[in-house]
């Protein structure tokens, strides 16, 4: 059994590599992503904006290829990775990292420091061991003649040589086929691009491109929606005036999609069932001219009171918050909503390129598992609409079986009292001859459209 690990210092990281490796050991040892963990750790460093660039590239760049290091690993380890106490585990991936996918980092500083933070914050034996490891990791290179040739095992190379399970790499083959399937792994390991939507209760898009252009910060518009801007990577969202003044939300376009499909009208009662931490109702408030009632709810009451935060800093006083199962909305709220929001939990498998460790935490049962809450969610969302009323169920993943699965399934059920609704009135003309646009859902995906990939549905109740 691997011994406890030692809780890294306090007292702050004291530099990028510090930090980088608290964020990967708080994930590899909790239930945080790696992503929450680095914006933690580096709120509380006073670090340079080169330590923060660097700890961030490091975080990201290890977490997202950690079974292709830990397979790469097993190769100069005598134990296997996951064998290892996790401070070990997480010193050594750091290390094979900058070794075998940086080229400005020296081979010695590589080593050198991963030993420095495993006997900082590992047990007695594992300096040595580190040590002893990385050098031959940084000696013999990375194992590429083990890697199985891609006319051998398809699935085995691509898993590897773009660091994804296997479990996901077969299923996207079995559905996109190769050269796509390729482009999605790839997109995953790219950056993502930075979204914001402008809040029009407060500024124009156009004003507050200028502005930010002004201070230097690099800015164009939208794909897809007129009120999004696409900002360049570097920016600490917080630290925007814009944001701080209530004129921008954090937001990705494919999110802003799903808004726009529910079309909120002023003066609608509209109910959001899983609404936390407001993106989306915020955004409907805004549509409706702060005009009328948003209903957000959500089951986890400290995640709700973002919401709260989110429109106080907006400007927004129609959203009600209520914590709630939103399997439990109907007792309230039945049959009476204009239009409602099911944006479920999900797998998330639509913004690996965001959540860089997602992809080693999610198994093929998760898929299956949230499909059920799923399908109960989106029940209690259309017991909510009034006859008429309009229904939008959305989730960031890609997988049918908690997309048009669960829709169609629901379909079914309902009997005809709800209907499925042809989607491109509510699209920009570039998406609107996607595949399932007509049948009333659009699948997003970050290879196609640039986007997280996401899935929006849009039905009507029609008795
Ligand atoms: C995808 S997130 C919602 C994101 C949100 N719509 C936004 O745009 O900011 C899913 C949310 O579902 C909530 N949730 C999970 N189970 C729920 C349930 N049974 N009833 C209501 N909310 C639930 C989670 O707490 C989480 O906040």
């Amino acid at each position: 059994m691997p011994a406890r690990p030692r809780t890294p210092r306090s007292g702050g990281a004291v530099s990028g590599r510090d930090a980088a490796f608290q964020a990967l050991l708080a994930a590899e040892t909790g239930s945080v992503y790696v992503d929450q963990a680095l914006t933690r750790v580096l709120r509380r460093a006073a670090l340079s904006a080169r330590e923060r660039a660097l700890a961030t590239e490091l975080a990201y760049g290890v977490a997202r290829r950690q079974g292709t290091l830990d397979w790469a690993l097993a190769h100069f380890s005598r134990r296997a990775p996951e064998r290892l106490d996790p401070p070990v585990r997480v010193a050594l991936r750091l290390g094979a990292y900058q070794l075998w996918y940086l080229d400005r980092i020296p081979a010695h500083a590589a080593v050198d420091e991963s030993v420095r933070l495993v006997r900082r914050h590992g047990p007695a034996y594992a300096a040595g061991y580190v040590n002893a490891v990385l050098r031959a990791a940084g000696r013999r290179g990375f194992p590429h003649a083990a890697v199985p040739p891609r006319e051998r095992d398809l699935a085995g190379h691509l898993a590897l040589v773009h660091a994804h399970p296997r479990w996901l790499v077969d299923r996207w083959l079995a559905r996109l086929g190769p050269e796509e399937t390729e482009r999605l792994l790839a997109a995953n390991n790219r950056v993502p691009p930075l979204s914001a939507r402008v809040n029009r209760l407060r500024a124009e898009p156009q004003a507050v491109a200028a502005a930010l252009a002004d201070r230097g910060v690099p800015v164009e518009p939208g794909r897809f929606v007129p009120e999004a801007l696409r900002i360049g990577h570097g920016v600490q969202p917080a630290e925007l005036e814009a944001f701080r003044e209530g004129a921008l939300t954090w937001q990705d376009e494919s999110s802003m999609l799903a808004v726009h499909v529910l079309d909120p009208q002023p003066g609608e009662l509209v109910v959001d069932v899983a609404a936390a931490p407001g993106g989306k109702s915020t955004h409907i408030a805004e549509r409706m001219g702060d005009r009328g009632r948003v209903v957000a709810c959500d089951v986890d009451r400290r995640r709700l009171a973002k919401v709260g935060e989110a429109a106080r800093r907006l400007g927004l006083r129609c959203i009600e918050r209520l914590a709630l199962d939103g399997r439990r909305l109907p007792e309230r709220l039945g049959g009476r909503a204009d239009r409602v929001l099911a944006d479920v939990p999900c797998t998330g498998l639509g913004v690996i390129a965001r959540r860089p460790d997602l992809r080693w935490r999610k198994a093929p049962g998760d898929v299956e598992a949230l499909a059920r809450l799923q399908r109960e969610l989106l029940r209690a969302a259309a017991a909510c609409l009034r006859p008429g009323g309009v229904l939008v169920y959305s989730t960031c993943t890609t997988e049918p079986e908690e997309n048009q699965q669960v829709v169609e399934a629901f379909l079914a059920e309902a009997g005809g009292a709800l209907v499925a609704e042809d989607l491109r009135p509510w699209l920009p003309a570039p998406l609107q001859d996607e595949p399932g646009t007509e049948r009333g859902w659009i699948q997003l995906w970050p290879h196609r459209h640039g986007v997280d990939g996401f899935f929006i549905a849009r039905l009507r109740r029609v008795r």
